[in-house]
């Protein structure tokens, strides 16, 4: 039935302010008001249309999204979005495009690496578009070891110019977005070389393409690499490749804000640590950690909503049977989804400000916390991706046989979004850096020097290797104090076990490699302490709105105890809690499940997506799903015709050939 809200009792049942937990989930309400007028205006433009883009072939698909994506820019300019309404409209066009790559990486790899001049320079044609960029930093034959790239940037003093080469095929440029078929300009990173001798890896700004015919210039091999996984999703961006024979560029062209070549082809090293050539990953991942709730939110969105809509069993006599999300077992499923989607929103606003410090602090040369925010936005992008991208696979399942049409919208979800556990920078190569930065903690506690941001609580090291957990109710786990001490002590003492382990170990680097494994266990434990921390800060902050706060706690005792559940080996292999513990957690965690089931739909629509933007028929606001689905069937290609392209040639024959038989 159209225009009938099949889910106004579940609304009905909310005990919460839905619309002051949209403000909440949008950062302020100022922020609630531009997602929600942005979202509206792409979803009522016909031009934003998503519904056709798995039937569409490779080029077909491409070509749509390049239409889409001047069409957005044209929006843009003839509206005059400032740069927040302009960024919320691409989110919401929901397309992966070049324009991810020019604005995501392209102008923060500029602005965080270029000198004043070259920001002067090369910004102004940026911001207005009229040069498209791209990253380029992977290669064919290494993307994890930067320190392994082999494209090279030969100084040449006779002409001052760099001379970028790349001398085999392993060192092709290979993955970067954009790069295949748009990018009129790349900032690309090689290893610098001055007389002969080898200055490591920097960044260089390369035009590629012709500005008059788009044609690559001279010494310069480009292309597409070809068709990803699943149909429609990644497959809008053009991935490329990207070969350089000798090509010259401008000495003024390497990116000079944290070493510099002098026009003698001298090598100067500024006065701030080389590992800013890496900035740009930082940014990346810390922004990559609030796209993992948008994605997670979205799959939550529309298995909650399905999940109410369906109904199976426990009817007798033909009455109405069980809503799936009254099971406990749906619940157990997909309430820490929900309660992951706060947390990761919650740890991404945090990692948000920590970016602006570091960024703030590096600009007046307090180099200090560097260490830590590379650690944590490592840490939390490969915590929050693995977490999401397992996640909207899981909200598949929740959806039963129909999760599994694309109409669903979880098939191209999954697909879009899978490539976040690899792309800037591996999730267990990240892990690791995190345990690197865990261990150099562990190995100075003695020292005297202070450990302090997110590995403050190992200051306190000795009361945590002891302590013990003091819950004897149920109840008691839904002390802040208590989970918060259980999962320090757990970080804490698997930290210091691989500490000690390494001690065995004659030669430090063999010792990493051996226990590698175990290490990134214990930077797990670390990175979900601090979401479980920075969700119970967030709830220490002044929320108005009735009932909201209350609906925040369950959340957040529901992704703490459902990780303590899932990882309940590590608690109790390394003594933080008993088995009783561990059980009456289990019992704490079921009835937080029956609070948050009246709220469950209203906990997603407070993420106030349109159904544009989700794109999915279980999803809908409305709920009413089977009309939806059997419409949508009518839509597909296939059923253009009633009798299939195919057989005269291929299923007549045959039919044919089995009655010939018959009659023999
Ligand atoms: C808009 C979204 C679309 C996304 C599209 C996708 C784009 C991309 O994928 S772009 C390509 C991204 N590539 C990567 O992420 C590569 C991953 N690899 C690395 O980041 C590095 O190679 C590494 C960190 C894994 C290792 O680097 P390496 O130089 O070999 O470093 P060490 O392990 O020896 O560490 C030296 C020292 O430097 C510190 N450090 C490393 N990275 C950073 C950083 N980004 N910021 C600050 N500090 C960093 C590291 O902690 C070590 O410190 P010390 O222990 O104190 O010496
Ligand atoms: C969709 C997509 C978009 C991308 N966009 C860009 C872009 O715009 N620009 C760009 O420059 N790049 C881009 N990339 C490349 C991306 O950054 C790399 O693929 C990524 O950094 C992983 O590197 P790799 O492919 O070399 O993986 P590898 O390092 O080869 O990983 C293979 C396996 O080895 C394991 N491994 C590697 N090293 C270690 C280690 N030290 N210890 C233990 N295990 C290890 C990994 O865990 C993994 O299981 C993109 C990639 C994808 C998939």
């Amino acid at each position: 039935m159209e225009g009938v809200d099949h889910l106004a009792s579940e609304r009905s049942r909310a005990q919460f302010d839905v619309e002051e937990m949209k403000v909440v989930w949008a950062g302020s309400r100022h922020a609630l008001e531009v997602s929600d007028r942005i979202s509206r205006l792409v979803a009522s433009d016909p031009a934003f249309r998503k519904d056709n883009r798995t039937s569409l072939s490779r080029k077909e698909l491409f070509k749509n999204t390049l239409r889409k994506t001047a069409h957005a820019w044209k929006r843009i300019t003839e509206l005059r979005l400032s740069e927040e309404e302009a960024s919320r409209l691409r989110f919401y066009v929901d397309e992966p495009a070049f324009t991810d790559l020019h604005w995501g990486m392209f102008i923060p790899a500029i602005k965080g690496q270029g000198t004043e001049e070259q920001l002067q320079k090369w910004l102004p044609l940026a911001y207005k578009m009229q040069i498209i960029g791209c990253y380029a930093q992977t290669e064919l034959g290494h993307g994890s070891n930067v320190q392994g790239l082999e494209t090279t940037a030969t100084f040449d003093p006779q002409t001052d110019e760099f001379i970028i080469h790349s001398p085999t095929l392993t060192s092709s440029k290979w993955w970067p977005g954009g790069l295949g078929k748009v990018s009129t300009h790349a900032v690309i990173y090689a290893r610098l070389i001055i007389d002969g001798k080898d200055y490591g890896v920097n960044g260089f700004i390369v035009q590629l393409r012709s500005m008059d015919d788009h044609l690559p210039l001279p010494g310069i091999t480009v292309g597409d690499i070809g068709m990803k996984f699943g149909s429609g999703a990644y497959n809008t961006m053009d991935n490329g490749v990207l070969r350089f024979d000798h090509v010259r560029i401008p000495r003024d062209q390497m990116l000079m804000r944290v070493s510099q070549v002098t026009r003698e082809g001298k090598f100067v090293q500024s006065n701030v640590p080389r590992q800013l050539v890496y900035g740009t990953m930082v940014y990346v991942r810390q922004t990559i950690v609030a796209d993992a709730s948008c994605a997670l939110s979205r799959a939550v969105c529309i298995a909650t909503r399905y999940s109410a809509v369906r109904r199976q069993f426990g009817s007798q006599n033909g009455g109405v049977e069980t809503q799936v999300i009254d099971y406990k077992t749906q619940q157990s499923r997909l309430f820490p989804l929900l309660a992951s989607a706060y947390a990761f929103r919650f740890v991404g606003e945090w990692l948000k400000w920590l970016y602006t410090d570091v960024t703030q602090r590096l600009q007046a040369n307090d180099f200090s916390t560097l260490p830590e925010a590379h650690a944590c936005t490592a840490g939390l992008k490969s915590l929050t991706t693995s977490a999401t991208a397992d996640g909207i696979e899981e909200c598949r399942k929740l959806c039963g046989g129909h999760g599994y049409l694309c109409s669903s919208g979880l098939p191209e979800l999954f697909a879009v979004y899978v490539p976040a556990c690899t792309y800037e920078g591996d999730n267990i190569v990240l892990l690791l850096q995190v345990a690197r930065f865990l261990m150099k903690t562990v190995s100075q506690l003695g020292s005297g020097k202070k450990p302090v941001g997110t590995t403050a609580y190992m200051g306190r090291v000795d009361q945590l290797m002891q302590c013990h957990c003091a819950v004897q109710r149920a109840e008691d786990w839904l002390k802040p104090s208590v989970i918060l001490e259980a999962f320090e002590a757990r970080s804490a003492r698997m930290s210091v076990a691989c500490a000690q382990n390494l001690t065995n170990f004659a030669n430090p680097e063999e010792g990493f490699l051996e226990l590698s494994a175990d290490l990134t266990e214990a930077a797990v434990a670390h990175c979900q302490l601090i979401v479980v921390s920075k969700f119970i800060e967030k709830l220490k902050q002044d929320i108005p709105g009735k009932g909201v706060k209350e609906q925040l706690e369950i959340l957040c005792n529901i992704y703490a105890l459902f990780l303590l559940h899932k990882h309940l080996g590590d608690f109790l292999k390394t003594g933080c809690i008993s088995p009783k513990q561990a059980s009456l957690a289990n019992d704490q965690l079921r009835s937080l499940y029956s609070q948050a089931r009246p709220n469950a739909i209203a906990l997603v629509d407070a993420f106030d997506y349109t159904d544009h933007f989700l794109g999915s028929v279980l999803g809908r606001y409305d709920g009413n799903v089977y009309p939806k689905l059997y419409e949508e069937a009518w839509k597909d290609p296939l059923n253009d015709s009633v009798v299939p392209d195919g057989y005269q040639e291929y299923i007549r024959p045959m039919l044919k050939q089995q009655l010939r038989n018959a009659r023999l």
